[in-house]
């Protein structure tokens, strides 16, 4: 089997790349994957397809991939990972949430495992391409996600005793993987006590972080904007972008910043 010829267009986007795997978990099916301005497209080739065989997979929901080898010698194979968190309806109840959904393809067309590697490479740097120009609508009035560099630089500041005292917990059990799911590099802060964060920030040399972010409620946050503001060069230091994540009780602004942003 080769690397096949990418499909003739039938869709209303053109198909950027174009291959065929199978999926981790059962490698007898394969799927024919394609990639488009927007879309994610897997459709089952073998065998015959039966129900539902086509899933399109919207890249907004998407904040990375990664192509990589198992430590497995007697497989050529390279995998294929990619992570989305599209909107779902909650278990019992009629709100939606982001929730994680990882597509694993598996790509062994060669016999050389450096070849299937390189094939699966080239659907990563496509990925973080489309993330990078279109990937994040907005991120405050005027900012764009785009305008951020890739991969971000960001300090991610966490109080561990905002709120019910969870914030490390969401930090170690979903942030830390999102993050590394999307490719930003980051340093952890864990805030020590009150002031800390600001002390910290106006002493910080700002050009090594491309943004600030904080995982707590909206204390944190206010002494991080006081800590830019204490500094001589504030007027430079307070365009730093700034993110929020809920760690504290309340949460409000997170929830706000969230919500007007789509
Ligand atoms: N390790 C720490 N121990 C005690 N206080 C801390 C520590 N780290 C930060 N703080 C302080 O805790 C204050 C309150 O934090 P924050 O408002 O973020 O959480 P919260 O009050 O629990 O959340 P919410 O505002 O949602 O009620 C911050 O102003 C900060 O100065």
């Amino acid at each position: 089997c080769s690397i096949p010829d990418p499909p003739r267009n039938t869709g209303t986007d053109p198909v950027s790349l174009y291959g065929e795997f199978t999926l981790t978990g059962n490698r007898k099916v394969r799927y024919a994957v394609s990639l488009t301005e927007r879309d994610l497209t897997v459709q089952r080739l073998t065998p015959t397809p039966v129900g539902r065989n086509k899933v399109v997979l919207s890249l907004k929901d998407c904040v990375g991939c990664r192509a990589y080898r198992e430590n497995d010698n007697a497989d050529p194979a390279a995998y294929l990972s990619a992570y989305f968190y599209p909107l779902r309806r909650r278990w019992m109840s009629s709100g939606v949430s982001r929730q994680r959904v990882e597509h694993c393809f598996r790509l062994a067309a060669l016999q050389d495992p450096r070849a299937n590697l390189e094939e699966a490479d080239k659907w990563a740097p496509s990925l973080f391409d489309w993330l990078k120009t279109r990937g994040r609508p907005i991120m405050g009035p005027g900012v764009s996600m785009s305008e951020l560099s890739r991969p971000c630089r960001m300090m991610l500041l966490v109080n561990p005793q905002s709120g019910k005292g969870q914030a490390l917990t969401l930090y170690n059990n979903h942030i830390q993987r999102m993050l590394n799911e999307a490719g930003v590099p980051h340093t952890l802060v864990i805030t020590e006590r009150q002031n800390h964060a600001r002390e910290l920030v106006k002493e910080a040399d700002l050009s090594q972080w491309d943004a600030l972010v904080i995982m707590s409620g909206d204390g944190l946050l206010f002494e991080v904007i006081n800590g830019l503001l204490d500094r001589p060069d504030w007027e430079e230091a307070i365009r730093t972008p700034l993110g929020i994540l809920p760690g504290g009780s309340g949460n409000a602004l997170a929830a706000s910043v969230h919500h007007y942003s789509g």
